[in-house]
């Protein structure tokens, strides 16, 4: 049995309905250790056959056997597999990855072997010095000469130990001395126990073989015999494998190292928008922050006030409404307070309006107060506005003083002043005319006047974020006390919570409205991977002939497009938070606060939505990679 043995060979390529037979029946045998020259004329079809072979080109009628075993039943796969075995290919035009160095080129087949790391390093340092360039394995192939890539190219074709060697036109582009140096190698290579097959022009390199096959109109007419073949080796073979996902990010990487200028730019372009979104989204984190903060330093947002729905109803709220109150889901207390307006301060000659009187501490933020403290019993807490209305020059001194203070209450369901002299416990700072008492206060001066005590609202404290208001506020106005509803609520809560969730919106809209930039940046990165597909069209080739799988070709690309997407993305988060401390140092001092806040949220983000956008972007692109023909990929300029 041969090692190779064509079966009547057919092959025709079709322009439109027109069919032109290239190979009409070729039967013929090789076997290891032969060195075999195939001549003809020019467009008889040698390449044809060699792509055959070397199981780039499965569309042919007949039967190409190894061992015996039929190669027209494998699969892609198989096919692939069946290269990277058993196929070395030597191309005229050398071929080699321009974007690796020689060390690189050698180890890619290397890549698909079960060897370790460090063992295809040194086979392909064992290579390179077997075919002299050793001292040269650093450098590109544009800095070497035409005989020393074609010795890497053969170095590359040894380096997963095929069984077979298909040159075509290896000294093609060679001087004399080339020539012969690269017969020589081949000719080693064959007394190596391998088969070698180079398709020639040339007369002198057929001599150099063992056996001359001679094609003529896609036939072959000659079959001549030169010398015997080389003893057969049954050695070891390396076992192989597909291309790793680690070979492929290195390739990638080498891949974006060579095209530095025109990545970085892409990196660039995608940063722009991924870093607009990120920045968005720190901004509206500091404006709803600044903002809350504003308003939470004025009063506190977790403090409501219940009053009956019914306006015109002055009745006391009894024990059972504050229970109810109380009781409902997300209250932490509730509390009998007591409002009235109109009230009038006199102190010395001075005297001072304030709007409204209650006994709510809890509506004071504590870091409000800019004097003194919350008020006990018998004392009141004014606003900064009214103490210097009290005393224009010091105002804090008033802390302490006593205060004649009349409000209007109902007394036999009339206004009715009541007057009383208090101690001033506090100043806080705000703009509401409020001034803040205790309830006890309140019903003492009452009793005073032989007025009862009423509880005119409840004060109620809500635990847990200002989000919680809302909610609990709903609570309490959909209560229902005698199938009606009998509570309605006040408080800045729920003004907040509405506040937050438009800039929310807003933000969003901003963030997507910025996200168009990432939709740009996705039309870009789509455009590069297509120019990058057709840009490495050769690459392709020379990979899928290596015995690359389409799946391979197809991670070549996702990858850029991923490390692409990773790399802007960092840099955006990077440059973002730089931007966010220039920011934040320069508004700081007028301000009192960092306006953008870039959560690790936002970051984790941005990073996530570039890898997914690139992903995406690089579907086409990579599809069309993986699709392309292997011969037509090896032919491209
Ligand atoms: N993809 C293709 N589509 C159509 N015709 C093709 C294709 N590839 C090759 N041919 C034709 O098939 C014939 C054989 O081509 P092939 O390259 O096998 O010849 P060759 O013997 O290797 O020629 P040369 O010695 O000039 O390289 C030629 O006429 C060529 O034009």
């Amino acid at each position: 049995m041969s090692f190779l043995e064509l079966k009547n060979i057919q092959k025709s390529y079709y322009l439109g309905k027109d069919e032109f037979k290239v190979l009409k029946g070729i039967n013929v045998s090789f076997n290891k250790g032969e060195m075999v020259s195939i001549l003809g004329e020019s467009g008889g079809g040698k390449s044809t056959l060699m792509n055959i072979i070397g199981g780039l080109d499965s569309k042919y009628s007949g039967d190409v056997l190894l061992n015996g075993s039929s190669l027209k039943h494998d699969t892609d796969k198989q096919l692939d597999e069946y290269r990277r075995n058993t196929i070395g290919f030597i191309f005229q035009s050398f071929n080699l990855i321009s974007h690796l160095t020689l060390l690189d080129n050698v180890l890619v087949p290397l890549e698909m072997t079960t060897l370790s790391k460090s063992d295809q390093r040194k086979r392909a340092e064992e290579l390179l010095t077997k075919v002299g360039l050793k001292e040269h394995m650093h450098k590109y192939p544009n800095q070497l000469s035409g005989g020393q890539k074609q010795r890497v190219s053969i170095a590359r074709a040894l380096a997963g130990d095929p069984e077979m060697l298909i040159a075509d036109e290896p000294t093609g582009a060679l001087d004399p001395q080339n020539t012969t140096e690269i017969l020589q190698i081949l000719e080693n290579i064959a007394k190596e126990g391998k088969l070698v097959l180079t398709v020639t022009h040339s007369d002198k390199v057929a001599e150099y073989g063992t056996r001359i096959v001679h094609m003529t109109d896609g036939k072959i007419d000659q079959d001549k015999q030169l010398r015997d073949k080389f003893k057969e080796q049954q050695d070891e073979t390396l076992e192989s494998k597909s291309l790793s996902f680690s070979s492929t990010l290195k390739m990638t990487w080498d891949n974006l190292k060579y095209n530095k200028t025109r990545n970085m730019l892409i990196i660039f372009g995608s940063l722009i928008g991924i870093f607009s979104v990120i920045f968005m989204l720190g901004l509206g984190n500091g404006v709803r922050g600044y903002i809350n903060h504003e308003i939470y330093s004025q009063v506190n947002p977790n403090s409501v006030q219940v009053q009956h729905k019914d306006s015109n109803n002055r009745s006391s709220f009894t024990d059972s409404d504050i229970q109810r109150v109380k009781d409902t889901k997300g209250v932490s207390s509730a509390e009998k307070g007591y409002s009235t307006n109109g009230i009038q301060f006199k102190y010395g000659k001075k005297s001072a309006q304030s709007q409204i009187m209650n006994t709510s501490n809890s509506t004071i933020n504590s870091s409000n107060i800019k004097a003194g403290t919350t008020p006990k019993d018998n004392e009141v807490l004014i606003n900064k506005e009214t103490a210097q209305s009290l005393n224009k020059k010091n105002y804090r001194s008033l802390v302490g003083k006593k205060v004649q203070t009349t409000f209007t209450a109902q007394k036999d369901g009339r206004p009715f002043p009541v007057t009383k002299t208090f101690k001033i416990a506090g100043v806080y700072d705000s703009q509401s005319p409020l001034v803040i008492t205790t309830y006890n206060t309140v019903k003492n001066a009452l009793a005073d006047n032989k007025i009862k005590m009423t509880t005119t609202f409840i004060d109620a404290k809500i635990s847990g974020g200002v989000s919680n208001v809302t909610p609990v506020q709903d609570r309490i106005n959909n209560m229902k006390v005698n199938g009606k509803k009998a509570y309605s609520v006040s408080g800045a809560g729920s003004i907040i919570s509405t506040l937050n969730t438009y800039i929310n919106l807003a933000v969003y809209v901003l963030a997507a409205i910025a996200g168009i930039s990432l939709l740009v940046s996705a039309i870009m990165i789509i455009v590069v991977l297509y120019i990058s597909v057709s840009e490495r069209t050769k690459e392709i080739g020379i990979l899928r002939a290596l015995g690359a799988t389409k799946g391979n070709i197809r991670m070549l690309f996702v990858s850029q497009a991923i490390m692409l997407g990773l790399f802007s993305s960092i840099l955006s988060v990077v440059v973002g938070y730089l931007l966010q401390f220039g920011i934040n140092s320069a508004v700081n001092g007028a301000i009192g606060y960092s306006i953008i806040q870039i959560t690790p949220g936002n970051a984790i983000f941005g990073i996530v939505i570039s890898i997914i956008i690139n992903l995406l972007a690089s579907i086409l692109p990579a599809n069309k990679g993986a699709k392309l023909d292997p011969i037509e990929s090896l032919s491209a300029e």
